[in-house]
């Protein structure tokens, strides 16, 4: 399988421009999944944006996951949860969501965090940042060939994020990236949402 979008919301969002803005991105090519990731805001601004923007992704058959809260991820109805090591420990996550859904976890630049993340059963492991980015202070430095190791011992899908534009995605797809997972990329590339899209396609064929 080529390596997948995965879309990150950016950090804040005015609802309804970005609900056109998250469809021009949708619409533009393929995109596996989007996440929402909204940070430092109450739980009905959260339910809010699942509300309007779930619709627009779930829709489309593209997977729709809440960042950090399995509680409103699973009473909102997305397809998933993404947990960092400081969140909701996975067990908890899992247990809320249920079998079916997906859970993410976060494990930075180690192997060690990532195999555990495996063996308890996460539907995906996310190595990073990669590169330097503007959307968080990352805990942690990753480089390509975790990527690597990862896609040559395991079978579950890992996902780069982190600083990640159409410039600099080339060698994390080379080493196996199973999904970038894209903000900034994305929502400020300078020839718009679309043509971002458009080429991240085109590096992944
Ligand atoms: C796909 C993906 N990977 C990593 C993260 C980071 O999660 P976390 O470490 O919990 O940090 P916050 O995003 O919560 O600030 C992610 N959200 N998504
Ligand atoms: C959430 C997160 N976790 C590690 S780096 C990062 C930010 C991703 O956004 P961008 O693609 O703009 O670097
Ligand atoms: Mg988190």
């Amino acid at each position: 399988m080529n390596t997948q979008l995965y879309l990150i919301t950016p950090p804040r969002i005015d609802l309804d421009i970005f609900a056109d803005t998250l469809v021009t991105a949708l619409d533009s090519g393929e995109i596996a999944c989007v996440q929402l990731r909204l940070k430092d805001v109450d739980d009905d601004t959260v339910r809010r944006a699942c509300e309007k923007l779930q619709p627009l992704v779930q829709d489309r058959d593209i997977a729709f996951v809440l960042n950090d809260r399995p509680d409103l991820a699973k009473e909102m109805g997305c397809d998933g949860v993404h947990i960092g090591q400081d969140d909701t420990p996975y067990k908890k996550a899992r247990e809320i969501m249920g079998k079916d859904a997906i859970v993410g976890v976060t494990c930075h630049d180690s192997k060690h965090l990532a195999m555990i993340a495996g063996e308890q059963g996460a539907d995906y492991v996310a190595f990073g940042a990669f590169y330097p980015t503007d959307t968080k202070q990352p805990k942690s430095k990753a480089e390509p060939w975790i990527l690597e190791w990862w896609t040559t011992m395991f079978e579950i899908p890992c996902v780069a994020i982190g600083g990640i534009t159409t410039d600099n995605a080339t060698p994390l797809i080379e080493a196996g990236a199973d999904f970038l997972a894209v903000c900034g990329g994305i929502w400020n590339h300078p020839k718009g949402v679309e043509h971002a899209v458009k080429h991240f396609n085109k590096l992944c064929e």
